[in-house]
């Protein structure tokens, strides 16, 4: 005798969705899984835009969270923000092991439709800008691809007002009695600070007492670790570009690979990573 097929209904699975929210309503798939609009006819055109699309998802959430750290450092509450910055590096590191799946697209494979690409590029991504922006990295010429879009610069300049993640560390030091000179009375945040060896010698004191420091301690390692999953983005990214397009000039204008090198020098966190050759 054959058994029957096993129906989980039958154990309870609701089967009936008529007037119901289901799987699909709640995740609004049929927007989500609309909206890849391949240009060419080529094979690999699929897997471009959904790297991407996907990149920009875990990109969302990242602003998320490191808008919410931002605030809770503000307020004091450093437990609550050390979760949201592991978070974020745990983002970064889900963004580094998808340029595996890229990187199995070879040159001839891209070369079907780059073309289609116009002058479109990831240097006109708004939310990379935006999560530069949050950590610290304020270059305003970044803006101009958006002035097109004063929606997009408006949020940007939103962003740009207010304190970035590391100011309000810094801000937070100062709370706490440190001595952290020219950052305590900075009123625009616009402008890219300055490296400050105040700055240094606070997170040396840190640095060197970890017992009696223990929550800044804890803070300047979660942005650390979040600067370095970062650079590693960054590196994946010109590594996987190299191999892809070579030496050739970016869609987006800039001279593509060279470019991408001279990203690798930022540095968000400049004295969290100089404190080490003095310990
Ligand atoms: C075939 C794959 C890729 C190629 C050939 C490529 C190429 C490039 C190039 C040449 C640039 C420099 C700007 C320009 O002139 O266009 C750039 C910038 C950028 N790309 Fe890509 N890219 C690829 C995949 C990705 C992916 C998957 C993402 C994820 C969202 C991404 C995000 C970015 C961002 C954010 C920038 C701006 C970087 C900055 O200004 O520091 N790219 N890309
Ligand atoms: N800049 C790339 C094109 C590119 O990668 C791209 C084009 C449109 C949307 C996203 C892109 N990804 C990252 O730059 C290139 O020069 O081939």
């Amino acid at each position: 005798m054959t058994d029957k097929p096993y129906d989980p209904s039958q154990e309870g699975a609701q089967m009936s969705f008529a007037g119901r929210m289901s799987y699909s309503d709640y995740l609004n798939l049929e927007l989500v899984l609309g909206a890849q609009k391949p240009l060419s006819g080529a094979h690999d055109e699929l897997l471009f835009i959904i790297q991407h699309q996907t990149s920009e998802l875990w990109m969302k959430l990242a602003i998320h969270e490191i808008c919410s750290a931002i605030t809770a450092i503000r307020q004091d509450q450093l437990q609550s923000a050390f979760k949201m910055l592991s978070r974020m590096a745990r983002i970064f590191e889900q963004l580094n092991n998808a340029w595996d799946v890229l990187r199995t697209m070879t040159p001839s494979e891209y070369t079907k439709f780059r073309d289609r690409l116009g002058q479109s590029s990831g240097f006109q991504s708004y939310q990379y800008r935006a999560i530069e922006f949050l950590a610290g990295n304020r270059n305003l010429a970044m803006l101009h691809p958006h002035d097109h879009r004063g929606d997009i610069v408006a949020r940007l300049e939103e962003i740009l007002a207010a304190p970035s993640l590391y100011d309000e560390a810094l801000l937070l030091l100062g709370r706490n009695g440190f001595d952290i000179g020219e950052d305590a009375h900075r009123t625009d945040w616009r402008a890219t600070r300055s490296e400050n060896d105040k700055v240094l010698a606070a997170w040396k004191t840190i640095y060197a007492s970890p017992g009696t420091y223990w929550m800044f301690y804890e803070l300047a390692e979660k942005l650390v670790d979040f600067e370095d999953y970062f650079r590693r983005w960054r590196f994946n990214h010109v590594t996987t570009v190299e191999r892809i397009i070579g030496l050739k000039q970016g869609t987006g204008g800039t001279s593509g690979v060279s470019y991408l090198r001279r990203m690798l020098e930022i540095v968000l966190f400049p004295e969290l990573w100089k404190v080490r050759t003095e310990l």
